[in-house]
């Protein structure tokens, strides 16, 4: 990707109190690798998941709310970013809390996943950006052999490269959920699913940029899958586990995210525990996943990262340390920390778009 210009915006969510800030914009210097702090919303509890619609128009955040009877529930809440955070609306978008938020490539529907509640929820998304009605909520149904997977717990939802179908880690019950838009009716229709090692708790997810192959982070065992993608079908196949972990590293841990380079050249994870990213060199003829070594996010608890468009930058999230730090991308593909970090009260979500 070329950048226009080196400056660009970063997004960051957050656990955080409706009356604190919860949403941060922030200036993306490009050239020297510094953030600059432009606007914080407050008003969401809990936006630990963001968003960017397609357009680079609007910005999609969860947050906590209530139903009338008190019980938590997940809400949409939509902002413009065209010139600063301006919230368009929120409504209730999924019947439980969640924990992710993504909209399709048209940016007609967004798609939610309530980690609590083992379901997800297809929402429409109007012209202008705002939250419409939620159109279909799937309940999964199962459990695993980790205390954590006593009952479901879908992570993601994750698009397939021509958009056709939705993958959707499940935590809680070792498979990967496979569901196709149904765009004239409005719904989801069940596809399928992958099932994985009992016990590895698949949380995110990546497509190579050849959209032949995918990668999934499992939370529970600190590995990765690599899996070959048959985009007729519509199904994976397992080629490769790995660890994310250095030999011999014995003490807790649990993964978050998974990103891939946007030349599909190196495969990045975090692990919460280790504090690292783990570097994976990709073979893109065979998805073979190489160990490339593992870095420091600089902090504690990487519930998230993300790479910045260009390809220069890292950024990793921080929950238990409150920062965010910045890293510059070396040929070998290893994150190098820049020395720079900023204070963000648990950051769990980063996300950097070219608007
Ligand atoms: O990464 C994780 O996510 C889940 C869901 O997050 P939440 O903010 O909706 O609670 C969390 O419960 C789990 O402990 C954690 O590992």
């Amino acid at each position: 990707m070329t950048l226009h210009n080196d400056k660009m915006t970063v997004f960051i969510g957050s656990y955080a109190e409706a009356s604190a800030s919860g949403v941060y914009r922030y200036e993306f210097d490009a050239a020297e690798g510094t953030l600059t702090l432009k606007e914080q919303a407050s008003g969401l509890r809990n936006p630990t998941f963001l968003n960017v619609d397609a357009a680079n128009r609007r910005l999609y955040a969860i947050a906590e709310g209530a139903d009338a009877d008190g019980a938590k529930v997940g809400d949409a809440v939509a902002f413009s970013i065209e010139g600063g955070l301006e919230e368009l609306n929120r409504k209730l978008a999924i019947t439980a809390p969640s924990c992710h938020i993504q909209r399709d490539a048209d940016s007609e529907f967004a798609l939610l996943c309530s980690y609590h509640g083992g379901r997800i929820s297809l929402v429409s998304l109007s012209d202008n950006g705002e939250i419409g009605e939620i159109l279909d909520i799937q309940q999964h149904e199962g459990s695993g052999p980790h205390p954590n997977q006593k009952t479901p717990h879908p992570h993601s939802t994750n698009f397939s490269p021509d958009g056709k179908y939705i993958f959707v880690p499940d935590l809680g019950i070792d498979r990967i959920v496979a569901y196709a838009l149904d765009k004239e009716n409005r719904k989801l229709v069940r596809h399928g699913e992958t099932v994985v090692h009992p016990g590895a708790g698949p949380r995110h997810m990546t497509f190579h940029p050849n959209g032949q192959f995918a990668f999934v982070i499992n939370e529970l065992d600190s590995t990765v899958i690599a899996f070959r993608y048959d985009a007729e079908k519509g199904a994976l196949e397992a080629v490769q586990t790995v660890s994310t972990l250095p030999e011999g590293f014995t003490e807790a841990n649990g993964t978050a995210e998974i990103a891939i380079s946007e030349d599909g050249r190196f495969l990045y994870g975090s692990n919460r525990g280790h504090d690292s990213l783990v570097v994976f060199a990709v073979d893109a003829e065979s998805g073979q996943l190489t160990l490339v070594g593992h870095v420091s996010t600089e902090g504690k608890h990487p519930r998230h990262f993300a790479l910045v468009p260009g390809g220069q930058f890292a950024i990793t999230a921080n929950k238990d340390t409150n920062n965010v730090a910045v890293f510059r991308i070396s040929e070998s593909g290893m994150p190098v920390f820049t020395g720079y970090s900023i204070e963000i009260s648990q950051p769990v979500c980063v996300i950097p778009v070219q608007l």
